[in-house]
């Protein structure tokens, strides 16, 4: 992959088939899950990426012992009994919020010191919210460096018991709590102090846990094990909305197999904003289809719950005939960069009027000129800016090589489209 990526429009509409990778968030959590389920959980249709090649050190330093199958998407875990389980010491989640998130407190239900730490971007995103609420179950927590961020050593074990968490920052720190909860003394009962953002994450982390055995109702979990499982993973949602997004902004139609009515993915739902702009949006039980003539119309939408397809949208926006607003996502400031700024800057340097609102953006739509794209080390940057070069010429994406994060082969298949 070159340094900078020059991007061809299309010449004619779009007809294509396409079955994005497996699910971060799913395979993170089956994990996790596996990892602490005594004996050996099969997982199908993995993930293969920087996010969950972070997920699988982490449990590994814990003890778990995992058998890699890239060529068959599959992974074999042989789980720990967290109660004699020892650790490595040190964890490196890289630049993975959901590894970091869900492993802390994982590696807290054990009765030795582990370090968790992560590439300076993610040293830059809060952590606060777990770190105190694991002191609130029974850790032991050091803040290694700066108070409420990464690095940070826990130690255990957990007596769990009634816990307070923020949910407007992150929904990850209610998932890692919840997935680590069957295994402490009194299993947990969560309160949220604040409204949570990404609701269908903790959706999806209860339906995994329930999967591997686990008892779990709203936020409250019941003390007990998991039972090694064999778990399927569907492919991932929020890698489907740069495809279906394609049909919108180049014409013709896209479908994405794998992903249809029954999704653990609140990020299907992307489809349903095309549609809000004039698309037209076809399920089935296994796919879902995008049909576009490329005429769109510009939304209001709130999209904390899917935020991240926020940056997505905001590339279709540009080729609608009305502004687009979404709301409810000021908190993607705090994911691999300041997500709101970046795209606004980025599109404002393509010539967009876009701007800056306290909750999301705006973007008036117009004609894009040739323009080099800044990534910021956010593979989302780099997939979501991707979708300008389909319909406008000279776009050119730098550091193409950042979607290694959740998407090492994007580009090749963005090219398998035409
Ligand atoms: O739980 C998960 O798997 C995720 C939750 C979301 O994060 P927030 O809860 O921080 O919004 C999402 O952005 C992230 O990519 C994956
Ligand atoms: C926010 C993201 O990832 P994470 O929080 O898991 O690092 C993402 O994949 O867009």
């Amino acid at each position: 992959m070159p340094d900078v990526l020059p991007l061809t429009p299309l010449t004619s509409p779009l007809d294509a088939t396409v079955r994005p990778p497996g699910s971060k968030s799913i395979t993170n959590r089956a994990l996790i899950c596996a990892a602490l389920a005594p004996g050996t959980s099969t997982l199908t249709g993995a993930l293969f990426a920087d996010d969950t090649q972070a997920m699988m050190g982490a449990v590994t330093a814990l003890g778990a012992r995992i058998d890699q199958d890239p060529d068959n998407r599959t992974l074999t875990v042989a789980g720990i009994d967290p109660s004699t389980a020892t650790t490595a010491g040190l964890i490196d989640a890289r630049q993975s919020g959901t590894t970091s998130r869900f492993i802390l407190p994982a590696a807290a239900l054990l009765n030795t010191r582990t370090v968790v730490d992560g590439t300076p971007q993610l040293r830059a995103r809060p952590f606060g919210p777990i770190l105190d609420a694991l002191r609130e179950v029974g850790a032991q927590v050091e803040e290694l460096g700066e108070p409420g961020y990464l690095p940070a050593a826990v130690r255990g074990p957990l007596h769990g018991g009634k816990v307070e968490v923020s949910g407007h920052i992150s929904s990850q720190f209610l998932s890692g709590l919840l997935m680590a909860a069957p295994l402490m003394r009194d299993g947990l009962s969560v309160s949220l102090t604040s409204p949570l953002v990404s609701v269908p994450y903790v959706e999806m982390t209860r339906a995994v846990m329930i999967a591997f055995g686990a008892q779990v109702t709203d936020l409250d979990v019941t003390a007990g094990a998991y039972t090694p499982t064999a778990y399927a993973i569907e492919p991932d949602a929020s890698a489907a909305s740069y495809f279906l997004g394609a049909a919108a902004v180049a014409g013709g139609r896209v479908t994405v197999s794998g992903l249809g009515t029954n999704s653990l993915q609140g990020d299907v739902a992307f489809a349903d904003v095309l549609a809000q702009m004039g698309a037209t949006v076809t399920r089935t039980p296994n796919s879902m289809t995008v049909t576009s003539s490329g005429r769109l119309h510009g939304v209001d939408v709130d999209m904390a719950d899917i935020s991240d397809t926020a940056q997505t949208l905001a590339a279709v926006a540009v080729y609608a005939d009305s502004p687009t607003r979404v709301r409810g996502i000021g908190f993607i400031r705090g994911k691999e960069t300041n997500r709101v700024a970046a795209v606004v800057t980025e599109l404002r340097r393509a010539g967009i009027d876009a701007t800056e609102d306290e909750d999301g953006f705006t973007i008036i739509p117009g004609l894009p000129r040739p323009t080099r794209f800044a990534t910021y080390e956010d593979h989302r940057m780099a997939m979501s800016l991707s979708l300008l070069g389909l319909r406008s010429p000279g776009i050119e994406i730098e550091d193409p090589t950042c979607v290694a994060k959740t998407y090492p082969n994007y580009f090749t298949d963005l090219a398998a489209l035409t």
